[in-house]
């Protein structure tokens, strides 16, 4: 059977065909190629004039689409790598024409090369950050890991200590929380109390292309991408074998590999894809969700099977906003960690800047308070200071306004109203300039007051 172009649509078809970024082939029953777009040309490095009307096994011996013509069977997402250096993802599919007679087969390539090699770049680095973890655990007292994670809420700190006391245990352990409340930092503590001997390897599965994550979790064997990685890759359940797991953002993984992660946490086993070879591996799961998991059960997203093998244990972990007594500590933390960093001194937060942040909701909760810490100790270093400004901080909590805090009590008016509202008066005025660093012009601008009123006052109040 052939498969021909009506004259007056080549053109259209040709051109649009040619300017996707897939390379799509089109070959009749026989296997001659009726269709090469550019891309394709590009990818394969092979010319149109080259191919068309020949058999394609002359010119891609091992191509999938003899396999789609003899079983009329659609394949999807095969890797491939038809040059060094180059990735595909294939797909290919049986034509049919309207009478349902099979009439050829169609098969796309979809380049991930830049993925791969960004996978490669990203394990590399992971590996090299577990090494230094590795060398400086030996150096450091692991129950540092714990020590790290600080709190002054009562509730919080029951929670650390839970973490802690389950962490010798093979139990898997389910972690809920909002981003930046230390889910990662939490694993890792989890990772070095427990003393397994294998690397702690971190995964975030929001962040890998659906294609490539199996290769990511249970790697693959040379022969699955000829080319450049000739030995093949190891997996992550590979590198943290008799270590720990972290699936970070677990609520993304597909639910079509659900399943296939089932299978080797209750096998015990991982197989490489292109090979059988059955690989051991004893591997303790830490995950991670800021979803609600229980919900992604019902609604069918998150299989029940594996929601429960990952949940043995399930510790919430707590959002800034609701445990506020950490806001001063934490904040104090970090401003001693980023002066040591960067050699500055600076001793001391503002109280107007603590009473902004206890007024903030932290929605990007401790992650979010250290970077404004970094911001403002950078911000000092380079303005020569070692003093905080409220200036230093973004506009959005520059915006937070906390004179609403001056209390009014309304019981004790015995000194007059006069009185009374030059006290809030003085106070709001005070605040300002402390706030703008006894910068009279900006303190005017601000409350919107002459400059020459303002000098006055502070005359007056004797500030
Ligand atoms: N209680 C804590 N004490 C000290 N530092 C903390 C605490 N909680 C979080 N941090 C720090 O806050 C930052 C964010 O934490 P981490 O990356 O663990 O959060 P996460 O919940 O994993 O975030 P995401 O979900 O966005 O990946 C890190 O620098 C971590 O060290």
């Amino acid at each position: 059977m052939t498969i021909k172009f009506n004259d007056e649509n080549k053109e259209v078809f040709e051109y649009i065909l040619d300017n996707i970024p897939d390379a799509i082939t089109v070959v009749d029953t026989d296997l001659n190629t009726v269709f090469f777009n550019k891309t394709s040309e590009e990818y394969f490095d092979v010319k149109k004039e080259d191919i068309i009307g020949k058999d394609l096994r002359d010119v891609f011996p091992s191509s999938l689409l003899p396999k789609v013509i003899e079983s009329e069977k659609s394949f999807f997402d095969i890797y491939n790598s038809p040059r060094e250096k180059t990735y595909t993802i294939i797909s290919a599919i049986p034509l049919y024409d309207k009478e349902g007679n099979l009439i050829g087969g169609l098969s796309r390539d979809r380049d991930i090369t830049e993925y791969v090699k960004l996978s490669d770049v990203l394990s590399k680095t992971q590996n090299s950050l577990a090494e230094l973890e590795k060398e400086l655990s030996a150096t450091v007292n692991m129950e540092s890991y714990f020590s790290n994670i600080i709190s002054n809420n009562a509730e919080f700190i029951k929670r650390i200590n839970l973490c802690k006391n389950i962490s010798r245990t093979p139990m898997n352990i389910l972690l809920n929380g909002e981003s930046g409340t230390g889910k990662e930092l939490f694993s890792k503590a989890v990772h070095y109390e427990s003393g397994r001997k294998g690397n702690f390897v971190a995964v975030n599965c929001s962040a890998i292309p659906e294609e490539l994550f199996e290769s990511e979790l249970f790697g693959y064997e040379g022969g699955a991408f000829t080319g450049a990685n000739k030995k093949g890759k190891p997996g992550k359940f590979e590198e943290a074998n008799n270590g720990t797991l972290f699936l970070d953002e677990i609520g993304d993984m597909p639910v079509s590999l659900q399943p296939k992660i089932l299978r080797i946490l209750e096998d015990g086993y991982v197989t490489r894809i292109g090979s059988n070879k059955k690989i051991e591996i004893d591997v303790r799961i830490v995950s991670a969700t800021n979803k609600n998991l229980k919900e992604a059960v019902n609604d069918g997203s998150f299989r029940k099977d594996l929601y429960y093998r990952l949940n043995t244990f399930q510790i919430g972990l707590i959002p800034l906003r609701e445990r506020k007594e950490d806001i001063v500590l934490l904040a104090n933390k970090f401003l001693q960690q980023i002066c040591m960093e960067n050699r500055m001194n600076i001793i001391e937060i503002p109280n107007e800047i603590l009473a902004i942040f206890k007024r903030h909701s932290w929605e990007g909760n401790v992650r979010e308070l250290r970077n404004i810490m970094q911001r403002c100790v950078l911000l000092a270093k380079e303005s020569n200071n070692e003093k905080i400004l409220v200036e230093f901080l973004p506009d959005y909590l520059q915006e937070i306004n906390i004179e609403e805090e001056i209390s009014i009590d309304y019981d004790s008016f015995s000194e007059g109203i006069e009185d009374y509202l030059e006290k809030i008066e003085k106070e709001i005025i005070s605040k300002t300039l402390a706030r703008f660093n006894y910068n009279k012009k900006k303190t005017a601008e601000h409350l919107r007051m002459p400059r020459s009123n303002l000098y006055y006052k502070i005359e007056k109040y004797g500030l």
